[in-house]
């Protein structure tokens, strides 16, 4: 790794992907959940407190070609979601992709058995179809595929990319008893989505409590 590829996480730039990812990875850790921009690809290291990362610990990578740009000095790998948040890069030419195991999403992932599913809710006009980016609108059916969890988060690559083409208009994939998935355009787009999702998650969690419909 040259040495030139250190300037690839130093910014002065508060919104650069090099600030900007540890900063939501502290603030996804205190909702109790625990991402990449342009040709280049910003990647967590695996196996860290996440809340805890900075610049120099993240990963690089070309998004076309997937190769390694820049490696932090210390000895961690990139994110075990690597091959899953390019396939939101590839196939849907994503900006962005969290990652997360917020309860809400495990358990709508056991309350619903392959599509989660929920309608006239105010917060689904907080997603984007996918393609369009059109504003999904309160009365819409908002479907988010569950695909079954495998032993190994790679393993898991061609069951999500199965999803993302039966689902099109999708930016979420479920993975039962383990999390989501979400996607946008920007990084803005995957931070306001991955919240009306999980908003979403809990309170079909709730309706579904009180013996409701969703
Ligand atoms: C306790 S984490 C289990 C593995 C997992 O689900 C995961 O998402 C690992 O992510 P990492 O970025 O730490 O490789
Ligand atoms: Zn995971």
């Amino acid at each position: 790794m040259s040495s030139d590829s250190q300037s690839l996480v130093r910014s002065s730039d508060p919104l650069h992907s090099a600030n900007l990812i540890p900063v939501l990875c502290r603030q996804f850790y205190q909702l109790g959940w625990v991402t990449g921009t342009g040709d280049l690809v910003y990647i967590a290291p695996s196996g860290v407190q996440k809340e805890r990362i900075e610049s120099e610990d993240l990963f690089v990578m070309d998004k076309k070609t997937m190769n390694l740009i820049h490696s932090p000095v210390s000895n961690h790998k990139p994110s075990a979601c690597t091959p899953l948040f390019f396939n939101a890069f590839t196939l849907r030419n994503a900006g962005a992709c969290i990652h997360s195991h917020s309860q809400n999403a495990v358990l709508a992932t056991m309350l619903f058995d392959k599509e989660f599913e929920i309608s006239n809710q105010e917060m689904i006009k907080g997603i984007k179809k996918d393609g369009s980016y059109l504003p999904m609108m309160y009365s819409d059916r908002l479907v988010v595929p569950i695909i079954d969890n495998t032993l190994f988060e790679q393993d898991l690559t061609s069951f999500m990319a199965d999803a993302m083409n039966s689902y099109p208009e999708t930016s979420a994939v479920l993975v039962k008893n383990h999390g989501v998935y979400v996607w946008g355009k920007t990084w803005q787009d995957a931070k306001t989505m991955a919240e009306c999702y999980d908003y979403l998650f809990e309170l079909a969690i709730k309706i579904k409590a009180h013996g409701l419909k969703v």
